[in-house]
């Protein structure tokens, strides 16, 4: 039987050969840690950039607060009484030049940080393109075919403000990311971050420096017929220090998402009507449903009998 407790490492260098474990990681656990990709992110990047994000948090209240909301919850988050020990600054689409201009000049960034971001942006959209046209092209489709180019991708910057008192608490609430796929740079000294394995059991994400952790969302099963799993996944408050981690959010299509074509057939009847992210969005809010059981709002008649 496969591992259950071990999350999988997909190699971005030993390529074709890894395809058949990106779609196994990618069905059984939906996420993997990421390794060899340092020729598109180089981890001197990756360290610039945590500076550079352990700076913005450091800005007072008056300028974070300039981080407004493009689409909900894309801006801003300070700590609230129900979530006291969590942070977050956002911008809606890492993909969009002029958003990141936005989000840099909201945040009075100096030229070495806007230039940092910038160069952080392009080479995560460059990794979500690398990933997901791969993750296509050995689901029968072609890369180019599914305009992943043209899809917005969120970004967000979490920090979580964890005290002796706290430990044992959670950081942030079981979830499903919502978009397509995540690519998280956590913290390389500071775990908490669990995800759920097919068992339903809680499997801890430890630290390690210089990789990346890669997880599909609710889009990427509605895409792909329900045959790729949207992870469940947790933070929890481990030990009394500050965690800071980097998301990026490929979203989806800007139009219509729907089952592709290539994965269904008579055994495999179409399980999703078609939707947009922002609807699907707006569902999962609205319902307070953050776990991926949105997606059951969304079964065709066939699926639910
Ligand atoms: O901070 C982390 O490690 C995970 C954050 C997360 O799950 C998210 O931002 O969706
Ligand atoms: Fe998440």
């Amino acid at each position: 039987m496969a591992d259950q407790c071990t999350i999988p490492v997909i190699d971005l260098l030993d390529f074709p050969n890894q395809s058949s474990n990106l779609i196994t990681a990618s069905e059984e656990w939906g996420c993997f840690r990421l390794i060899n990709y340092h020729h598109i992110l180089p981890s001197t990047l990756m360290s610039d950039m945590k500076d550079v994000v352990r700076s913005l948090f450091d800005l007072p209240v008056e300028i974070k607060r300039q981080n407004v909301d493009v689409i909900a919850g894309s801006g801003y988050m300070a700590p609230t009484v129900k979530n006291p020990l969590y942070e977050a600054l956002g911008l809606y689409d890492m993909a969009n030049c002029a958003d990141v201009d936005k989000f840099c000049s909201h945040l009075d960034a100096s030229p070495h940080q806007r230039e940092t971001i910038l160069r952080y942006a392009k080479a995560v959209h460059e990794l979500f393109m690398s990933i997901g046209k791969k993750l296509a092209e050995r689901l029968g489709v072609k890369g180019e075919n599914i305009g992943i180019e043209n899809w917005p991708c969120q970004f967000r910057i979490n920090k979580y403000h964890f005290t002796p008192e706290s430990v044992g608490s959670p950081g942030v609430q079981i979830h499903t990311d919502s978009g397509f796929l995540t690519i998280l740079q956590d913290d390389e000294g500071v775990g908490g971050l669990e995800v759920m394995n097919k068992s339903g059991e809680f499997i801890p994400v430890d630290p390690w420096p210089n990789t990346l952790l890669v997880n599909l969302g609710d889009m990427a099963t509605v895409w792909s017929n329900g045959r790729l799993c949207n992870v469940k996944h947790r933070v929890q408050c481990k030990e009394a220090k500050i965690r800071v981690s980097i998301a990026s959010f490929l979203l989806g299509p800007r139009e219509t998402v729907e089952p592709i074509p290539e994965l269904v057939d008579d055994d495999h009847p179409k399980r999703y009507v078609p939707t947009t992210y922002e609807d699907y969005r707006k569902m999962r809010l609205s319902t307070k449903l953050q776990a991926g059981e949105a997606l059951a709002l969304l079964h065709t008649q066939s699926s639910d009998k």
